[in-house]
């Protein structure tokens, strides 16, 4: 894949440079952060000497290491870049183009993360320089859990369970955000290096997007953006952004498209393990062909919600269309994973609550005893009388059930499909002793959560009774097993 064509040289010597400089970063004046800026002692020490056991990993502009500063308080990742060279000279070309019409690449993400900030990005903490050789050594939060791409495609040799697909979608909308943000800043910012090594997971694992080496802050007819040539990371590149007039948020839209397809299937974006090798050569016609669910990993189930499996594949075949007017914008990305999201969530959810479901299924319209659940009710007294509050499930239909009360007694009882929620009991008039109810409850549990209340009847009439559940968060245990079991078929 070809598609970087532009003579950096040329493109350095015609732009402008925007007065960069980190002195200004380092000004108390300059409100925008609390950029610090690091003595290269403290940031040596810190690094143990730049030693094998604080490198956390290399990449195209240097080696990052963990740094432990202040006393300990502060943990750090430091990036120290290799000695500046030209872009022709760089070893990076076959994977990437050495493009930065300003300054090195260090001083571009400086520049950028010094004007960013957002708890989807690894920002920056400060920056220091090498004083034998001026080399610019960068000083951002440190992500302790590793990358995406280790996390997809680790190292061959863990047995670690692939991610689930609600666990990829999350993953997925936290990059989604952190593009969307840099997307509406103004300037915007445009990324230009999307792609699951750039990914790295914090304390809490959340996804957070770093490697602001090639990010250009612009609009895109300002003359930094317009002499930047075309750069990024082969297999992710916009084939559409050949030339610098070609770029536009559009572009990270596309590599956010590869992005996702390598989240779903868990393949690299280019695998020559993999006929054909790119993801996008392999996913689109199979997108095309209706095929949704055959892009995603094997190893994982796929939501049982075929809309949501759609949705996603049609949104990431959207992402990487060649046409970049076509593709949509960040905000709508997120807007789509996070509905997808909430669909897959509640088909987990549901499919977790399998056993209660089932439960709920036997005891559909069938006629069921319940003997010695009486004797249970008297005992158990009314808690909370009229102050009592139903949360209601919206949407949940209402199955109407007929039980056996002692043998004698059928009773209607109105219990909602929705798995195990005694919440979604058809509710109804409360006032029982004008209705002449049979006055019974009796406590239990059948809600999602794992609150607890009381079966209270609220409308005794035409020979049947009408349940409600009263959350009761005071009562810690449940009897819902007892409850349940009394309820059997006949
Ligand atoms: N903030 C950080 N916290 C912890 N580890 C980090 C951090 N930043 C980078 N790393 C580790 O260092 C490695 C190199 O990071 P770097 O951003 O320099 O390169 P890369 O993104 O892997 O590759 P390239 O420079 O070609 O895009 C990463 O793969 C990651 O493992």
């Amino acid at each position: 894949m070809g598609y970087l064509s532009c003579n950096a040289e040329s493109a350095v010597s015609t732009c402008d440079s925007y007065n960069f400089s980190t002195k200004s970063l380092s000004n108390p004046s300059n409100k925008l952060f609390k950029i610090r800026n690091f003595c290269f002692a403290d940031l040596e020490s810190a690094t143990k000497g730049f030693s094998h056991t604080n490198f956390l990993g290399k990449g195209s502009h240097g080696s990052v290491y963990k740094a432990v500063l202040d006393g300990g308080v502060l943990i750090v990742a430091v990036k120290r870049t290799t000695a500046h060279r030209s872009p022709e000279r760089s070893n990076g070309g076959l994977q990437r183009a050495m493009s930065i019409a300003i300054g090195t690449p260090a001083e571009n993400e400086i520049e950028t993360l010094s004007r960013v900030r957002s708890p989807r990005l690894v920002n920056l903490l400060g920056f220091g320089s090498d004083p034998a050789d001026g080399r610019k050594l960068i000083v951002v939060e440190y992500m302790p859990n590793g990358s995406l791409y280790d996390l997809l495609h680790g190292n061959g040799n863990d047995n670690r369970r692939p991610l689930g697909l609600a666990r990829r979608v999350k993953i997925a909308i936290q990059v989604a955000k952190a593009v969307h943000h840099l997307h509406s800043c103004n300037p915007p910012v445009i990324h230009r290096d999307i792609k699951s090594s750039n990914v790295l997971f914090d304390g809490k694992w959340n996804a957070r997007l770093g490697d602001f080496g090639l990010a250009l802050r612009g609009h895109v007819e300002d003359v930094k953006v317009q002499c930047t040539p075309p750069a990024g990371t082969l297999g992710y590149l916009d084939p559409c952004y050949l030339a610098p007039s070609d770029l536009s948020a559009k572009s990270d839209v596309f590599s956010f498209g590869i992005l996702l397809l390598e989240i779903f299937s868990g393949r690299n974006a280019i695998d020559l393990k993999h006929s054909p090798p790119s993801v996008i050569d392999w996913a689109a016609p199979l997108i095309r062909s209706g095929e949704y669910g055959e892009i995603f990993d094997p190893n994982i189930e796929t939501s049982s919600d075929q809309s949501a499996v759609r949705m996603l594949a049609v949104l990431a075949a959207r992402c990487v269309k060649s046409t970049a007017k076509k593709r949509p914008e960040m905000a709508e990305v997120v807007q789509c994973l996070t509905a997808a999201s909430k669909r897959i969530t509640s088909e987990v959810w549901n499919s977790s609550f399998g056993r209660v479901r089932r439960r709920v299924r036997v005891a559909s319209p069938a006629l069921i005893q319940y003997e010695p659940l009486v004797e249970k009710i008297d005992t158990v007294k009314a808690s909370r009388g009229s102050s009592r509050r139903m949360r209601k499930v919206s949407g949940a239909a209402s199955v109407p059930l007929k039980y056996k009360s002692n043998g004698t007694d059928v009773i209607n009882v109105g219990r909602s499909k929705s798995i195990g929620s005694v919440d979604d009991i058809e509710s109804g008039p409360s006032d029982q002793g004008k209705r002449g109810g049979t006055g019974l409850s009796v406590k239990g549990m059948m809600s999602r959560s794992k609150s607890t209340g009381e079966l209270r009847e609220i409308d005794g009439r035409n020979g049947g009774i009408m349940l409600e559940m009263i959350r009761n968060p005071n009562v810690r245990e449940l009897e819902s097993s007892k409850l349940l079991v009394k309820f059997s078929l006949v």
